[in-house]
């Protein structure tokens, strides 16, 4: 079963929370919340403040996706504020396999996020520890952006890893979803989509949603 994942960087700030509790009621499965620090994306967004105050509003998993250099610094506030699964960049701290074990310490899940660049083959030695690869099918930093075809490999790739470990590690991808990308990475063995624009800028979120749904369960299951 395909997860769907709508992000807030497309959502209109002003009123975040009527609009999160609409795509909870349309049936989102998490809500995807992207942190940047300007550092390590050229973007600024928000803080654990905001997840607090959202969590009173949203029954739905927080799935807190931190774009910021030396995350270490800041999983214990967002965990606290109530992320449900913390998801730090590989590119963002020499001590990812550190930093791993202290969001599984704090009782969360704990991803790791490879920016387009990074090939992946890093990640063999963490994938007990880990519950979701995030895959970036865009450059971090902004919503709105083009799919990069070119990373469909490393989702086949990890794919194929994970079933030969009989790993139960979900691939998650997060970058121009839409009903045209959702059956290309479905089939790569994405488990997790994440898609920002092509929910809240719908007008109707619980059509887009099963739009998404239906044509990346059409592909049919991984290789
Ligand atoms: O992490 C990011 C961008 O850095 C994403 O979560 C985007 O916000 C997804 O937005 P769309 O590409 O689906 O509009
Ligand atoms: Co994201």
């Amino acid at each position: 079963m395909i997860q769907i994942a709508p992000s807030i960087l497309s959502a209109d700030f002003a009123r975040l929370a009527a609009e999160v509790k609409r795509v909870e009621d349309a049936g989102a499965d998490w809500l995807h919340i992207d942190v940047m620090d300007g550092h390590f994306v050229p973007n600024l967004t928000v803080g654990p403040a905001l997840v607090q105050s959202l969590r009173k509003h949203v029954r739905i998993p927080f799935d807190v996706h931190l774009m910021i250099e030396a995350p270490e610094r800041f999983v214990p506030e967002f965990v606290k504020a109530g992320a449900d699964l913390v998801t730090i960049h590989w590119e963002a701290t020499p001590h990812v396999h550190r930093v791993i074990q202290l969001i599984k310490s704090l009782g969360v899940r704990a991803g790791v996020a490879l920016n387009p660049a990074t090939s992946g083959e890093e990640l063999a030695y963490l994938f007990d520890d880990l519950d979701v690869v995030l895959v970036m099918t865009v450059n971090p930093g902004f919503g709105g952006q083009k799919f990069i075809p070119a990373v469909v490999p490393k989702i086949r790739g990890l794919q194929r890893e994970l079933a030969r470990r009989s790993s139960s590690c979900l691939i998650e991808v997060d970058g121009g979803i839409n009903s045209e990308t959702a059956p290309i990475v479905a089939e790569a063995g994405a488990g997790i989509l994440v898609a920002g624009a092509a929910v809240f800028a719908a007008e109707d979120p619980a059509q887009a949603l099963h739009a998404l749904r239906r044509a990346a369960e059409g592909a049919g299951p991984p290789i």
